[in-house]
């Protein structure tokens, strides 16, 4: 089993350079982060090849955080703005060879957010998909984030075939889907074909991966038994320093 240090929750006293060096140091596979904007992306890259760890994902800016928003996707009028942030990504994604990118549907509801979406995930695709870039959406429990419009897996599949592009794919927080609908190793099963990331944490309190209502230690060997070979994403809150936090990725290595 590989895992990804979820640079946006560990490790975020240091640096984004210096974050993805402990990750190295502490023996994580990979590293993916939230918004890496404030950094010149050369020095990303040069902490990459120091290291040698692939940057697996980005998220593409939320609009105006502050005001309120969380991420811009599934806002009807909002497109110029969604598609602007969608194109900055890409092309931070591309400067540091990165795979993937997060782009995140905000709180929305009304008769044409789910068009709004849809298109704006469509030019996503059709943007990325030169480079081999997917475009992930992540559904976020109704807990952490009270009226985002993507909040089910089940939703998230609907969506998906409709946009109908091969390179728009599933980010699967199981910490999410727990929350929101259980029955996590059903879901990845029958979901895994629409699946581009896996993520983990406790449930629910959002800590490391070793305890709480749902064990990893099953639900990581049945996503090893599904033929899951990539990294998965370690998005949890450490609780103290992230070096302490650790003593779950021996035990899940096998
Ligand atoms: O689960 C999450 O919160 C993240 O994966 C994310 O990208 C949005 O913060
Ligand atoms: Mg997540």
């Amino acid at each position: 089993m590989k895992f990804s240090a979820n640079l946006g929750f560990l490790w975020t006293d240091l640096t984004l350079p210096d974050a993805i060096r402990a990750a190295g140091a502490a023996g994580f596979d990979a590293v993916e982060c939230h918004w890496p904007y404030d950094v010149p992306p050369a020095d990303v890259r040069a902490a990459l090849e120091e290291t040698g760890l692939e940057m697996l994902g980005l998220n593409a800016r939320r609009g105006n955080v502050a005001a309120g928003d969380n991420g811009l996707t599934a806002i009807p009028g909002r497109e110029d703005e969604a598609r602007a942030a969608i194109d900055e990504a890409l092309a931070y994604a591309r400067a540091i060879g990165t795979l993937s990118v997060h782009v995140m549907s905000g709180f929305s509801g009304g008769p044409r957010a789910q068009a709004s979406y849809c298109e704006n995930l469509a030019h996503a695709c059709d943007a990325a998909a030169a480079e081999g870039i997917t475009i992930l959406i992540e559904p976020i429990n109704h807990y952490d984030a009270p009226g985002y419009f993507l909040s089910t897996s089940a939703q998230a599949a609907a969506i998906i075939r409709e946009v109908g592009r091969p390179n728009l794919k599933m980010m699967f927080d199981c910490y999410h889907v727990q929350i929101m609908e259980g029955d996590v190793c059903r879901r990845l099963e029958a979901l895994l074909p629409l699946v581009g990331h896996i993520q983990i944490a406790a449930v629910p309190d959002r800590g490391p991966p070793d305890r709480g209502e749902l064990d990893y230690g099953h639900v990581l060997d049945r996503i090893g038994q599904l033929g899951w070979t990539r990294p998965i994403g370690a998005e949890y809150r450490p609780q103290g320093p992230t070096g302490d936090s650790l003593g779950w990725m021996a035990r899940y290595r096998g």
